[in-house]
């Protein structure tokens, strides 16, 4: 081990076993405690038979307290801590050791901190601090002085395996040692080796909107994640699990993320994607189009005409853009002009409600409500009323009929005329009072009918639907081919009924503003990742779910394969979306996933988009084989190779590998082929997958991203399936900024010109 050549092994050991042992003994108190907990709060619980009771609250609380704290103890018992800093305080005399943990703990019979949190305020000198004179935030201000050591461990099961010290050893090759390892199905937390860039963002004042630039591998998914955790452990007050909102690209991708937040010990945090979250506020399943079909129609250059797929582009972005925002508001407005009929609420021609009262209660007395709400309420106000509005007009009647039988036995006329007359007239007023009762609800019905129909679905159709519409509302700002192209478009869809995704995002921005929304305000952090994907309308919607403007959103421009309908620059987000709050775009560019040798490469290929906005990766020192670009001569002798290949990695103990391929189409063959000559150990991963069980996949481009895997395999990277377009540039940026140690990548016939690099980046064969 090589943690014995180290001077101070003995005493490290020492105190790992002491550790240790104040684990074991907390753990077994902890249980004994949860154990006795569960058996009085079940006594206490039948005690007070479902009734309120302080005493059981107070001791769930502790309860679930204990149990937390027994899970993470648990977690941490095989490795108690990980790092150590040495500090003194200015103006104190004398260091002060501090080990650093996932979790804290404290020895019970003299309070001696053994381990603090690594969230905890000083630990942050652990990330960021060199040795020397350094400062951390505590809660009480800044905090100066002097840092003496920095000691990170590698343990295995209670072992000291080895120790390296700040400035004696290389700090890389603690990272490194983690880098190297092996990847399966799940993504790692990074708590023993955050990097101090990375230490920035997870402890960033949490009262704006943060946005985060970060190439592949930068660490963007696992640093937010660990965000979180942060988050709440410092400001427990306010950040409870239900106030905060991770939106995520697939389900996919959810079940790949699933393990860190358990592992920091950060439970029950609402994760979605945006799709499942619009469904879910607006309380209906829609029936969604394919979201491959457009995206490989955009691909296919070979049968759609550039115009067309130049169309598609535009429509989607349309329909994720301000621009439709404003359109819906202007809409929205005439709407509500004209909501109120010209008429009165009539029974027979009896004004019972007139046309200006009904409007003074629209435009002033519910004005402070939305308009479907608005429109109930009236409607309510007016059947909870019309009863007593009925029995004044009635009154009316009566006195009216009261005068009319007083002149009419005041007239000359003879006895029985008379009689005749007044008779007819109670008749009248009896019929017109009795007419009045029973018709007042159905005159309410009738008059009701008369207003808009404000069916949210209905009236988004008509609008996106309606060249007329869109010309008129959207002032200039649409010309008249996209227009006509959105509707048609739009209708074919529509009249299958269905919707696409970029729907999603404005009909309920057309709910929130007819109906309004009940989660408004609801979240206190939002974070979103793969945010280069979403649209200014889906991020115009999440900050309306904000309370404070509080987000932490992180992606990559150049993987922004759906940029199309999404995010080109983050300036334009921050200025048309994030407007008047307090924001901050950081820039992480370091790769800590890939070699040195996959990332330079990928570098050349993402040179070729030509695009100001691309940040070059700078990969961490950590060297591996070239990329190995194969020429094969047709697709079998590709399938035969792979299958080959495959083997070949595995033996080496690799145990992610991905067979990336262009299109869902493309992988379903290549995972047939494969099936024929390979052993049946190997998965398609299409959309409707939600999980990823690690070994060897298949899998389209689009659905890779975000996931990682020991080794990458490109099917096929020839000449006419990757253009020199910015679509197919960062497909083939996403695929070969997947994996950790190797990639290899395969074309027949003639290369893609998108290879067409310095031949120092790649070995070829
Ligand atoms: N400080 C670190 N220490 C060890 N590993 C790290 C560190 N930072 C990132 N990694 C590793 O790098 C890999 C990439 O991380 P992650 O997936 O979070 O990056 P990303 O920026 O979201 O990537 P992409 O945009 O390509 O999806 C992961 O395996 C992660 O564990």
């Amino acid at each position: 081990m090589q943690a014995q050549k180290h001077p101070a092994f003995n005493a490290e050991d020492r105190y790992l076993k002491d550790t240790c042992k104040c684990i074991d003994s907390e753990i077994d108190y902890l249980a004994d405690e949860v154990e006795k907990m569960d058996e009085e709060l079940l006594k206490l619980k039948r005690a007070v038979g479902g009734n309120y009771s302080d005493d059981v609250i107070v001791k769930a609380t502790i309860h679930e307290a204990n149990k937390r704290k027994l899970n993470q103890l648990r977690r941490a018992e095989d490795k108690p801590y990980f790092g150590r800093i040495d500090f003194k305080e200015l103006g104190k005399s004398g260091y002060e050791t501090f080990y650093v943990g996932k979790t804290s703990l404290t020895k019970k019979d003299d309070n001696k901190m053994l381990i603090i949190d690594w969230r905890a305020p000083m630990a942050s000198l652990y990330y960021s601090g060199e040795i020397g004179e350094v400062m951390y935030k505590a809660p009480g201000g800044l905090i100066i002085g002097d840092l003496e050591l920095k000691r990170q461990y590698e343990i295995q099961k209670k072992e000291l395996i080895n120790i390296f010290d700040k400035g004696l050893t290389p700090m890389d090759e603690y990272l490194q040692t983690a880098l190297w390892e092996k990847k399966d199905n799940r993504l790692k937390d990074i708590v023993n080796t955050i990097q101090s860039e990375q230490n920035d963002i997870i402890r960033a004042d949490k009262g704006k909107v943060l946005i985060v630039q970060g190439v592949a591998g930068s660490g963007k998914t696992t640093i937010v994640l660990h965000r979180i955790a942060y988050l709440m452990y410092t400001y427990q007050d306010i950040f409870d699990a239900e106030k905060l909102l991770i939106i995520v690209p697939n389900n996919l991708f959810l079940n790949y993320i699933s393990d860190v937040l358990p592992d920091l010990g950060v439970e029950e945090i609402k994760q979605s994607t945006f799709e499942d979250l619009v469904m879910s506020l607006l309380d209906t399943e829609y029936k969604l189009a394919d979201i491959e079909t457009k995206f490989y129609q955009l691909l296919d250059y070979q049968n759609l005409s550039a115009e067309y797929r130049k169309n598609l582009q535009l429509s989607s972005f349309f329909k994720g853009s301000m621009v439709l925002k404003n359109i819906i508001d202007k809409y929205v407005i005439d709407l509500s002009s004209g909501l109120v009929p010209k008429i009165d609420l009539k029974i027979n021609d009896l004004i019972i409600y007139s046309y200006d009262e009904v409007l003074k209660m629209y435009e002033e007395d519910y004005k402070y409500l939305p308009i479907v709400p608005r429109s109930k309420r009236i409607q309510k106000y007016i059947e909870s009323n019309i009863s007593d509005r009925v029995k004044t007009i009635q009154e009316k009647v009566t006195i009216k009929c009261d005068k009319k039988i007083k002149e009419l036995k005041d007239s000359v006329e003879d006895i029985e005329t008379i009689r005749d007359k007044i008779i007819r007239v109670y008749d009248k007023r009896d019929m017109i009072n009795k007419n009045l009762e029973d018709s007042m609800y159905k005159a309410i019905k009738q008059y009701f009918d008369q207003w808009e129909d404000l069916d949210i679905l209905t009236l988004y159709k008509g609008l996106i639907s309606d060249c007329e519409k869109l010309e008129k509302y959207s002032n200039g700002e649409l010309d008249k081919g996209t227009i006509t192209f959105v509707s048609d478009y739009s209708k074919k869809i529509f009249d299958n009924e269905m919707l696409e995704r970029e729907d999603l995002a404005a009909l309920l921005y057309l709910h929130l503003k007819l109906e309004g929304l009940s989660l408004k305000g609801k979240y206190n952090h939002i974070i979103v990742d793969e945010a280069q994907d979403y649209s200014e309308l889906q991020m115009y919607i999440l900050r309306q779910l904000s309370s404070n403007d509080s987000f932490t959103i992180v992606g990559d421009i150049s993987q922004g394969i759906h940029s199309y309908k999404g995010i080109g620059n983050w300036k334009e987000l921050m200025d048309n979306v994030f407007t008047g709050s307090d924001k901050e775009l950081l820039r992480l560019k370091k790769c800590y996933r890939s070699t040195m040798e996959i990332m330079n490469f990928a570098n050349q290929v993402i040179k070729k988009w030509r695009k100001e906005e691309i940040t070059l990766a700078e990969p961490v020192l950590r060297s591996g084989d070239k990329p190995l670009i194969i020429k094969k001569n047709n697709d079998n002798e590709i399938i035969n190779d792979i299958a080959l290949r495959i083997n070949e990695v595995r033996g080496e103990g690799h145990k992610s590998i991905a067979v990336i391929c262009k299109t869902t189409e493309e992988s379903t063959k290549v995972y047939q082929a494969l099936k024929n000559v390979m052993d049946d150990n190997i998965h398609l991963i299409t959309d409707k997958d939600t999980s990823y069980g690690g070994g060897v996949v298949v899998i389209p481009t689009y659905l890779s991203k975000g996931l990682e895997f020991d080794a990458v395999i490109i099917f096929n990277c020839s000449k006419d399936n990757y253009i020199d377009d910015e679509l197919h540039i960062k497909l083939l940026y996403v695929s070969i900024t997947r994996p950790l140690h190797k990639l290899f990548i395969y074309y027949k016939d003639k290369p893609s010109i998108l290879l067409d690099i310095d031949g120092d980046y790649f070995d070829i064969l």
